[in-house]
């Protein structure tokens, strides 16, 4: 299939009303289907996204002996044996991160030889503190340049009971662990180390996603988590729309003063970034600093979002959004900056958005770099929504997490110019 090259915004200039579902949450998928596929029996896992992440989570572990049936658009039925087989190929991972970071872990339960590998984005993307902790589990396993590809010679046996990990760079590395600890071969307590311990919100998905594949996980200290080698038992699951998905719906909502039913309110969300919901329901008076680590995903909404305030916004402890998808405090900066040379600048780790209100009616033409990342192809979207001339760069790199974007926006009233 030819990507499209780019896609101009037409500002709708009319509120944005009417209904529009996010899809299946992609942090609960990629957590479902790993738990299901380490299960013995079969799971159907419903209201479930499928996108280029949750696919390349499927194909791994299609690759490693899971049969996974796809019935229809929202729907994952998977048979698992309870135990993963070594692939014959190194698993492709793209840049789905989750993906990634959860596989590299499960890989020490396979008995054999697995490598994980991703695109050259991921190829960037640090994975040294998930392995040294897998190390030092007495699991053989290496990366040479600290991040993919990764070599791990699997057993399904640990020769320690206890894991220290920084999740500083990424919480996926904690999650990583405390998926695979359920299926070793003894108890693990699992501590946080360091200062940053990241978006704690997504430790507590995997622990429920844990516990719904029958797996037992207690809490015993505010950064330790004790998993006993319990393995997962089959399940069926509902998977709830994803948070980060909403915000941008949310802030089309508010930036153009229109009313977007989203078939499920902030609060019946259990993902971190629900909480932008309070945030974005402030505009156009969000707070002069808004601190992102607990919503990270959400940030480049809000920051473009932040363009159109009525006073600036600073954003701090957003240093991981260095190591996302792309570099996205650069790519904010860029972007805005492209609209306007005095829209935003970066201090160290925190992005400032120099607000102007009166970027709304403007006609002000800019290509917006995605930097293959479909976070920062929808947030700049938002920008196109009162701002004519706002151009997005591989608009299909949306396909990541919310392949239906564009047509969703449609639906709603939105059209552009196809420029291929
Ligand atoms: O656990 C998860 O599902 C995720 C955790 C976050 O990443 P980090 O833990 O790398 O910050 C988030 O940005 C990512 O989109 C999904
Ligand atoms: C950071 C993200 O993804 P991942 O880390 O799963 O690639 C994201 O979806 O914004």
């Amino acid at each position: 299939m030819t990507r499209t090259a780019k896609l101009t915004i037409i500002p709708p200039g009319k509120p944005l009303s009417g209904r529009a579902m996010p899809p299946g949450s992609k942090s609960i998928t990629n957590r479902a289907l790993l738990l299901a596929g380490l299960a013995k029996g079969t799971s159907r896992l419903t209201g479930a996204l499928e996108s280029d992440d949750t696919r390349y989570m499927a194909d791994a572990l299609r690759a490693m002996g899971v049969t996974i049936d796809e019935p229809d658009d929202t729907t994952f039925v998977v048979t698992g044996s309870g135990r993963l087989l070594p692939p014959k190929a190194p698993l492709f991972l793209g840049n789905a991160g989750t993906a990634t970071r959860f596989l590299t872990a499960a890989a020490a339960l396979v008995d054999g030889t697995v490598i994980v590998d991703g695109d050259e984005h991921m190829r960037k993307r640090p994975i040294g503190p998930l392995v040294d902790a897998m190390c030092a589990l007495g699991i053989d396993a290496t990366a040479e340049t600290g991040c993919p590809p990764v070599t791990v010679r699997g057993t399904g046996r640990f020769q320690a009971d206890r894991i220290r990990i920084d999740g500083g760079l990424s919480s996926q590395y904690v999650s990583a662990l405390l998926m695979m600890a359920a299926g070793g071969d003894r108890p693990v307590d699992i501590e946080l180390v360091g200062e940053d311990i990241g978006a704690l919100g997504y430790i507590d998905l995997t622990t429920a996603a844990m516990k719904a594949f029958g797996a037992k996980v207690e809490k015993t200290s505010p950064v330790t988590w004790r998993v006993e080698p319990t393995g997962y038992h089959a399940a069926d699951f509902i998977v709830e729309p994803d948070a980060s998905a909403a915000t941008y719906l949310w802030a089309a909502e508010v930036l153009t003063g229109g009313a977007i039913d989203l078939g499920v309110p902030a609060e019946a969300f259990s993902q971190p970034d629900a909480r932008a919901y309070d945030m974005i329901a402030r505009f156009p008076h969000l707070p002069a600093e808004i601190d992102g680590s607990q919503m990270q995903d959400a940030i480049p909404t809000l920051a473009v979002l932040a363009a159109f305030n009525e006073t600036p916004v600073r954003f701090v402890g957003i240093a991981n959004l260095r190591v996302k998808e792309c570099d996205r405090i650069r790519a904010l900066s860029t972007g805005l900056t492209r609209i306007d040379p005095n829209l935003a600048r970066e201090e160290g780790d925190d992005l400032i958005v120099q607000s102007d209100p009166a970027l709304a009616g403007k006609r002000l033409p800019a290509e917006i770099d995605s930097f293959a990342d479909h976070r920062i192809a929808m947030s700049f979207a938002l920008a196109g929504l009162k701002i004519a001339g706002i151009t997005i760069l591989d608009p299909d790199c949306v396909g990541k997490t919310f392949p239906a974007y564009w047509r969703t926006l449609a639906a709603l009233g939105v059209t552009y110019q196809d420029n291929d």
